[in-house]
């Protein structure tokens, strides 16, 4: 297994522009296949998750031109019918393309096969799948009732009724049922049941629906309905925003680390709600400036612990998990059980790795609770569970001026291949991590 030294350091600051972010990218790609007409995406992220989306539109026979080497691309709309009506599509664990796939398959009227790595195949989908048989489509398990992979028939989807849909495993099954649901051009109406988590990224969802011309009336987060006879339409250029989930790594440094360091590529003028994790720095003591493309955190002083609710920004907030290390007292991180169906069970190996670290940690089924040690224990080999966010959050570790080896960082691809490049550009001096 590869292995990453990162020498101690102590000092974080300069700015960089974030690569693409991972739910824009994504939705954009789909959006703009079930349109008419063409869409030039510009800026799209270059990372696993993104290419998995744009083999599977290549199978199903969607084109998609690459303006040279850079990252803006032509996608030929396809009027919301793909030219392939039969396909087997790999998906990686790219919740993010599994998802909102499967919704459009379902109401393609053709044969399709989803499958992705192992860890797709414990990710829950059941509740997408009952949402969409129950409205007619022909979905079948392969393995395992309720989980990946799946394979799809044509079948005739209704949505005279209201279509009920969980919302407390993944706001993702809510997403991709939006996405597909103009496909039919019928009227249809989805009821969350339950409480909806994550909600910010549905109001991702709806702003891109909407740049394609599809607009959704809520009745707050319980109700959803698409008026008949809509269909998707490019809107000619879209700009894909920088990640603001990636943006916490390295917000955290400037905070951790004197800063200040800036990120460029996502501000004020933000659809990503993870945008609010520099709310939480500024709770925490850092000082945090915002332009409408750029946000800037500097130290202002040592951090302080916080109690809070991250239920709205479930990625940025393990990066909260890894900044307490630095904060004086105990962080609680609430409402985050969402955590135990992502890339690894990520309350277990969140606390597992801080105590190798010398935290004391208190796994809570839907919380984590992390006391810092007087000092941190040099040298831990953090295991990252083929999960990015496990290898981006524990190099933050070596700002708190500790060593730290991160196993397999190679997994951080899935959203962010230079990353450690671009964590290297912010750290200063004799102690700069090797590269
Ligand atoms: O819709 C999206 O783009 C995402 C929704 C979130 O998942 P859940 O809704 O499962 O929390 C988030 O964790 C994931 O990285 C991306
Ligand atoms: C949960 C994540 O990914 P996915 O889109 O696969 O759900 C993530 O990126 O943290």
């Amino acid at each position: 297994m590869e292995q990453l030294a990162l020498p101690p350091s102590t000092r974080a600051s300069g700015s960089l522009t974030l690569p693409g972010s991972k739910s824009i990218s994504n939705r954009t790609l789909l959006l703009a296949a079930l349109s008419a007409g063409d869409t030039r995406v510009c800026g799209l992220l270059d990372a696993d998750d993104v290419s998995r989306m744009l083999e599977a539109l290549d199978k199903l026979g969607v084109t998609v031109r690459r303006e040279g080497d850079s990252r803006d691309f032509v996608v030929t709309g396809s009027g919301g019918r793909f030219p392939a009506r039969e396909a087997d599509l790999f998906l990686g664990n790219a919740g993010t393309a599994f998802r909102p796939l499967t919704a459009a398959l379902a109401l393609m009227d053709g044969h399709y096969r989803l499958s992705g790595v192992p860890r797709m195949h414990e990710r829950p989908i059941g509740d997408l799948v009952d949402a969409l048989a129950g409205a007619g489509a022909a979905i079948r398990y392969e393995g395992v009732p309720g989980y990946p992979p799946l394979s799809i028939a044509p079948a005739t989807v209704r949505t005279g009724a209201v279509i009920p849909i969980r919302g407390n495993v993944s706001s993702q099954f809510l997403t991709a049922l939006l996405m597909a649901l103009p496909l039919t051009s019928q009227a249809a109406t989805v009821e969350v049941v339950g409480e909806l988590i994550s909600k910010p990224y549905i109001e991702i969802t709806l702003k891109l629906m909407a740049r394609f011309g599809v607009t959704v009336s809520r009745d707050g987060w319980q109700r959803f309905h698409i008026a008949a006879g809509q269909g998707y339409r490019s809107p000619g250029v879209i700009h894909v925003e920088g990640d603001a989930s990636s943006a916490s790594y390295f917000l955290a440094a400037g905070a951790i680390a004197g800063g200040p360091v800036r990120v460029e590529g996502v501000g004020r003028g933000s659809i990503q709600g993870d945008v609010r994790f520099a709310e939480v720095l500024a709770a925490m003591g850092a000082t945090i400036r915002m332009g409408e493309n750029w946000i800037e955190a500097e130290a202002n002083g040592p951090l302080t612990a916080v109690d809070v609710d991250l239920n709205h920004i479930p990625d940025a907030a393990m990066t909260i998990a890894v900044a307490a290390l630095a904060a004086k007292g105990t962080t609680t991180i609430r409402n985050i059980e969402s955590w135990r169906v992502k890339e690894t069970d990520r309350l277990s190996a969140m606390a597992t790795e801080l105590r190798k670290v010398g935290a004391t940690v208190e796994e809570g089924r839907d919380y984590l609770r992390v006391t810092p040690p007087a000092a941190l224990t040099p040298n831990a080999r953090i295991d990252t569970y083929d999960d990015h966010r496990m290898a981006m959050c524990f190099s933050l570790v070596s700002l708190m001026g500790t060593p730290v080896t991160i196993n397999d960082p190679g997994c951080v691809g899935k959203t962010f291949p230079g990353y450690f490049d671009s964590l290297a550009s912010l750290t200063h001096g004799a102690d700069a991590p090797a590269r």
